[in-house]
Parts: structure tokens; C-alpha cells; sequence
């Protein structure tokens, strides 16, 4: 757990930075701190691993105060990933993800070891390993400064604005392999973003400051969109409010139907839903295909799980040729559908604040 406890941050000049900021961090959490430019969010990280020191209050990692462990020691355990990676330019790839171990005392030989689980880990090519940050793009570079931050296996990872760098596509890629790593390293991981979106997408907690480091809401992504606090909360999550939402709810007390069972060949007759029209399962695929009576094929169209977001359920409606998609069992087998009458239910927002 990191909890910051009425920590206040006024710099030199005069400038408030942050105001008084309570704050639970659970461990193996993945929390975000958004807010415009200028609201504190970089000075609230760096004081995590003394980076900058508060002016008043105090920062605990598991009960320890942070004011009472070496810079050095603490920086060890809290792996940082800077928004342009923040690479030496003269050392190779390998040779920036081996930097942490080797402060940590492994020999060259054992810290290389590591230094290409960790490029593996993120999705990096060993045959990238030699070249120098300048040989790669910048997609590639903020995977190196991930890796780099990851190699000596901290329990806390602090990324500033890791993705702001690159384009959108490179963008999205990075956050859902950061999704991925984390769903697999759980480590407790403090970010840095001034795109609510991102901290949408990433966060099982924001913290949302406003400017003076003021923070106005920390909560789940679901109840900032919501639930805002306040009117500054709301405006910030104002664009695509409902539509965003419906990545947040699952499917769960939708009205299915029946599916009928396939003939030998895997075909299931679905005239009843639309006259004519037919699904072909994929065996492995997990995806089926429609056919219509003059045997043209559609698809493959995905199959939805019961536990999968509204979202996801809407997407694979407005993608049918019927308007109808196909839901599957745990095993994966398709055994119900639903239209789009079917979700109105659930996309109602009085309904969906009933369930
Ligand atoms: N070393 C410093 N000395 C004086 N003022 C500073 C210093 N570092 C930051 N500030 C000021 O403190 C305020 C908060 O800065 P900080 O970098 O924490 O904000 P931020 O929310 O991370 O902004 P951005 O999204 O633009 O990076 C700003 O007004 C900034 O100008």
C-alpha cells in the first residue's frame, strides 16, 4: 500500500503544486492520476520515490515513511518509466534494460540474462537488443523504457506519461501490453496521463486533481463516469459519457434466446430470428459465420460471453448481418442469441441504475 497522508507540495517560487492529497494506493493496483497540465500529478508521483520531497504531510510504503529510507534504496525497488523513455543514447538496448541490475550488484554476464527476459516480456525482438535507442522507434524506445523499469522485478512501477510520445496506434498497442503485463506481474503501478481516456481505459483507480494539486475525486472508472464528484470531475468525463460507460457493464441479466441445435454439418437454423438465415459454428475459431438462403457467407463474426462489457455486446450487434449476435458458454459454445431489442433493457440508464 503507498498512502499519502495530507501531503502538500509548495515549490520554491511559490507555486502550489498539491493541496493536502489523501491517498490509498493499494498494493497491486493499477492507479492513475489524471488532470490538465500543471495540476500536480508529476509532483505527487515524484514524491512516491523522493524524487521531490513534500513541504508538509507524509508518503508510506507499507507503513514505512518514505522521508526515512535512502534515495538509493527506495529508487531500487520502484521501477520508473519516463514519457520519452529517457534511454542513454550511447548504450545498446540491452545495455539500458541490463543499467538497474547491474546497480544492484549483478555481474555483466547475469544482468544481460535478465536484461533479455525483460525486452521478451514486453514484446520485444531479441534481434533489437544490439542497437542503440536511436535505431529504434519511438513505439519501440517506450518498450525499452518499460522493460528497462521492470528488469530488476520491482514491486512498484511509477510511469510518467509513458505513452503521450508516440502516435495513437503505436498508443493503443502499448496500453493493452500493458494491460496484458499487468494481468500478469501485478505490481503496484502509478501512472501519470493527462488523457482521461487513457486513464479510462488503464486505471482500476483514478485519482482526478484539478490545478493547486486539488484532488476532486478517487474512484473506480465506473463511478468517475458515473458518479462525478464534482461539476470539474464531470466536465472532464463530459464527451462519450454513455457511450463509455457501456465498456464498463457486462451483459449480465440480459434476456437471451435459445439457440436450436446444429444439424450434422454444424449449420443451427436461425429462420425463426430472420427467415432464410443460418450460422455456421467454427469449430475452434470462436467465431461463427451467417449464411443466408442464397448461401452467401458473413462473417467470421465474434461470439460474446456472458460476462463480456455492453459494449462488446452492442459492437457484435451492429455487426451481425441480422442484427443478432451469438453468446457462448464457458466452453465456448454458442448456446444462446440476442438482438438489440433484447439489450434496450440494459442500455437504458435508468435501467442499467437499477441492476
Ligand atoms: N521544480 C519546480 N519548481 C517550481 N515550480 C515547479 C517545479 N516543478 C513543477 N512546478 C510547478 O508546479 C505545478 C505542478 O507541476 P507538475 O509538473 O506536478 O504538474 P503536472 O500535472 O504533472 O503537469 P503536466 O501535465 O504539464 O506535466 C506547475 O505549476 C509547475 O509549473
Amino acid at each position: 500500500m503507498i498512502t499519502f497522508e495530507s501531503v502538500s507540495k509548495l515549490y520554491p517560487g511559490g507555486t502550489q503544486a498539491v493541496s493536502d492529497l489523501d491517498l490509498a494506493i493499494p498494493t497491486g493496483s493499477f492507479t492513475v492520476l489524471v488532470g490538465p497540465s500543471g495540476c500536480g500529478k508529476t509532483t505527487s508521483m515524484r514524491m512516491i520515490n523522493r524524487m521531490v520531497a513534500p513541504s508538509s504531510g507524509r508518503i508510506l510504503i507499507d507503513d514505512q515513511d518514505v522521508a526515512g529510507i535512502r534515495a538509493v534504496t527506495l529508487r531500487l525497488g520502484i521501477g520508473y518509466v519516463l514519457q520519452n523513455a529517457g534511454l542513454f543514447p550511447h548504450r545498446t538496448v540491452l545495455d539500458n534494460v541490463a543499467t538497474v541490475q547491474r546497480l544492484l550488484g549483478l555481474n555483466k554476464v547475469q544482468a544481460r540474462a535478465k536484461a533479455h527476459e525483460a525486452l521478451e516480456r514486453v514484446g520485444l525482438d531479441a534481434s533489437l537488443a544490439k542497437r542503440f535507442p536511436a535505431q529504434l522507434s519511438g513505439g519501440q524506445q517506450q518498450r525499452v523504457g518499460v522493460a528497462r523499469a521492470l528488469a530488476a522485478d520491482p514491486p512498484i512501477l511509477l510511469m510518467d506519461e509513458p505513452f503521450s510520445a508516440v502516435d495513437p496506434i503505436v498508443r493503443l498497442e502499448l496500453q493493452q501490453e500493458v494491460q496484458h503485463l499487468q494481468a500478469e506481474i501485478k505490481k503496484t503501478i502509478v501512472m501519470v496521463t493527462h488523457d482521461i481516456d487513457e486513464a479510462l481505459t488503464l486505471g482500476d483507480k483514478i485519482a482526478v486533481l484539478a490545478p493547486g494539486g486539488v484532488l476532486h475525486q478517487y474512484a473506480t472508472p465506473l463511478e468517475i463516469l458515473t458518479r462525478p464528484a464534482t461539476d470539474f470531475v464531470a466536465s472532464l468525463v463530459a464527451k462519450d459519457r454513455g457511450f463509455r460507460t457501456l465498456s464498463f457493464e457486462t451483459l449480465s441479466g440480459l434476456d437471451a434466446s435459445g439457440l436450436p441445435s446444429p444439424d450434422a454439418a454444424g449449420l443451427i437454423d436461425m429462420s425463426s430470428l430472420a427467415p432464410g438465415w443460418g450460422v455456421q459454428v467454427n469449430g475452434q475459431a470462436n467465431s461463427v459465420s451467417w449464411v443466408n438462403s442464397e448461401g452467401q457467407v458473413f462473417g467470421p463474426h465474434p461470439l460474446v460471453r456472458f460476462d463480456a462489457s455492453l459494449r462488446t455486446g452492442l459492437d457484435a450487434v451492429l455487426a451481425s448481418p441480422t442484427s443478432a449476435a451469438l453468446l457462448v458458454n464457458g466452453s465456448g459454445y454458442p448456446t444462446g442469441y440476442f438482438t438489440l431489442s433484447d439489450l434496450g433493457p440494459l442500455l437504458r440508464p435508468s435501467e442499467r441504475a437499477r441492476t
